[in-house]
């Protein structure tokens, strides 16, 4: 498959919805060698997989270093994705993150200890710039991360948490009818 059939791709495009959206975000970059080593993992055994295997490495190494944004292509991430800005940004290759997720500068996505288990973000959550998200928590889908904060607790849908360790702001109840 090439990159104008891969519709995560063309999601992630449809995201940054402007003219020559290459020249106008560098972690589409990232983001670009991140879906053809998908595709290169998709295809089946062969020469043309274990030479595009090699290319994969050598572009990922270039994105990671140019960008400052690591996205390993054994992380399972849906169509959509944002990433505002440059740098910093870390994601396990075991995480999983669902569609339409958004992620800024300085963002972390990984384990607490070495060989501990990871994170799970549903379609829609948007993380702040420099949160770091550790350890196997669930992040809801459409909940909100405030920046340089530390989620080490799983976060309901639609809840918007913040600071370190990080709480939710607002309570979703607040403001609601109480049931008969
Ligand atoms: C170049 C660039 O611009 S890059 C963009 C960088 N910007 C970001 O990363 C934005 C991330 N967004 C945030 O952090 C936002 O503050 C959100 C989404 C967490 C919350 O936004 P809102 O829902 O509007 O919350 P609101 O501003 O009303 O704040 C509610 C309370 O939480 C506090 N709060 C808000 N964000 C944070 C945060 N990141 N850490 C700690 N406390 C916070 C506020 O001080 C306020 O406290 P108070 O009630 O005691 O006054
Ligand atoms: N619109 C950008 C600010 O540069 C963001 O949300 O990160």
């Amino acid at each position: 498959m090439r990159s104008r059939d891969d519709p995560d791709w063309q999601a992630d495009l449809r995201r940054v919805n402007q003219p020559r959206p290459l020249f106008k975000e560098q972690s589409l970059w990232a983001i670009w060698v991140y879906r053809y080593g998908r595709r290169v993992d998709a295809r089946s055994a062969g020469l043309r997989k274990r030479l595009h295997t090699r290319l994969y490495w050598l572009l990922f190494r270039w994105a990671e270093t140019v960008t400052g944004i690591s996205l390993p292509k054994a992380a399972q991430i849906g169509g959509g994705l944002r990433i505002y800005h440059f740098g910093g940004v870390f994601i396990h290759p075991e995480a999983r993150i669902g569609s339409h997720c958004t992620l800024r500068q300085g963002v972390t996505i990984g384990n607490k200890t070495e060989g501990g288990p990871v994170p799970v973000l549903e379609d829609g959550v948007e993380l702040g710039a420099y949160a770091q998200v550790i350890g196997g928590v669930r992040l809801g889908a459409g909940c909100r991360v405030g920046a340089l904060s530390v989620v080490t607790r799983d976060v309901p849908p639609g809840v918007t948490v913040a600071g370190a360790p990080a709480r939710p702001l607002h309570d979703p109840s607040v403001g609601t009818v109480p049931s008969p």
